[in-house]
């Protein structure tokens, strides 16, 4: 195929809406109402000072520009009727979701650790009802939108989301959030594996470790797993449409 060639994710269909985004490797042709924004993890432990993140050392400077450009997809999203399905990391109050020592989670998670070297932190960190658990006050989700709870890195294991997006006919999912090489990166690859066109609005989502993580998803994304695409792209192709916009509708298959 030539790398310019534009994919289409489904056959035209009579009375859908399509845009053609413009991505890389190649611009990607979606019906509006079968696209979904799947934001992850836009919760204070990932993108506010004080949250987990920030308290377990990571670098979270990047996480307000982030945030800014999450709440332009959004808007533009809700405006032409595109599903906003928002995922929420995190575990019960007892932690008995995160695992024990026979988890590698429980070895894994930097949230675990922290709260292990910083007792007073235990029942803090992405705990189900608190702070850290919460969608930034920035993105608070609106009518309509879906909230999906998850325990994992990835947003298919053990989740609704598959089902939650299957039940409304969604094929293609716009990742935006954090953290890109962490919870967009396994989430997208799953997505994949389970038929999902996934694109990623690298500018939309924010890394978690060195700058060479971002570049190393960006490259993951665009030669093996899906589509990288950017903020002012999304908004540009989905700004014109309206939910019922005649110019954007297929007539005859
Ligand atoms: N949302 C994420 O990418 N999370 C990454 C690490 C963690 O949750 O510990």
């Amino acid at each position: 195929m030539s790398a310019n060639t534009t994919v289409n994710s489904s056959p035209a269909v009579e009375g859908k809406r399509y845009v053609t985004l413009p991505a890389r490797p190649e611009p990607l042709r979606v019906a509006v109402d079968e696209t979904a924004i799947v934001v992850i993890d836009m919760q204070n432990a990932y993108a506010s000072p004080g949250g987990y993140v920030d308290l377990a050392g990571f670098d979270i400077s990047g996480a307000a520009g982030a945030i800014d450009r999450v709440a332009a997809v959004l808007d533009t999203a809700r405006k032409a009727g595109v599903q906003i399905v928002y995922l929420q990391n995190g575990w019960d109050p007892d932690y008995a979701e995160a695992g024990g020592p026979g988890s590698p989670n429980w070895h894994k998670s930097n949230a675990l650790k922290t709260m292990r070297a910083r007792p007073e932190l235990h029942g803090q960190l992405l705990a189900r009802g608190g702070w850290d658990y919460e969608i930034v006050d920035a993105l608070t989700p609106q009518p309509g939108d879906l909230r999906v709870h998850k325990t994992r890195y990835s947003a298919f294991f053990n989740s609704q989301l598959d089902s939650t997006l299957r039940a409304r006919g969604i094929r293609n999912i716009v990742f935006v959030g954090i953290a890109t090489n962490v919870c967009v990166e396994s989430t997208l690859r799953d997505g994949f594996h389970l038929e999902y066109f996934g694109v990623m609005l690298e500018d939309a989502t924010h890394h978690l470790g060195p700058d060479y993580l971002q570049a190393a998803t960006v490259y993951n994304v665009e030669k093996f797993f899906g589509w990288v695409s950017t903020v002012p792209d999304f908004c540009g192709t989905f700004g014109q449409i309206a939910d019922s916009d005649p110019a954007t509708t297929i007539r005859s298959p």
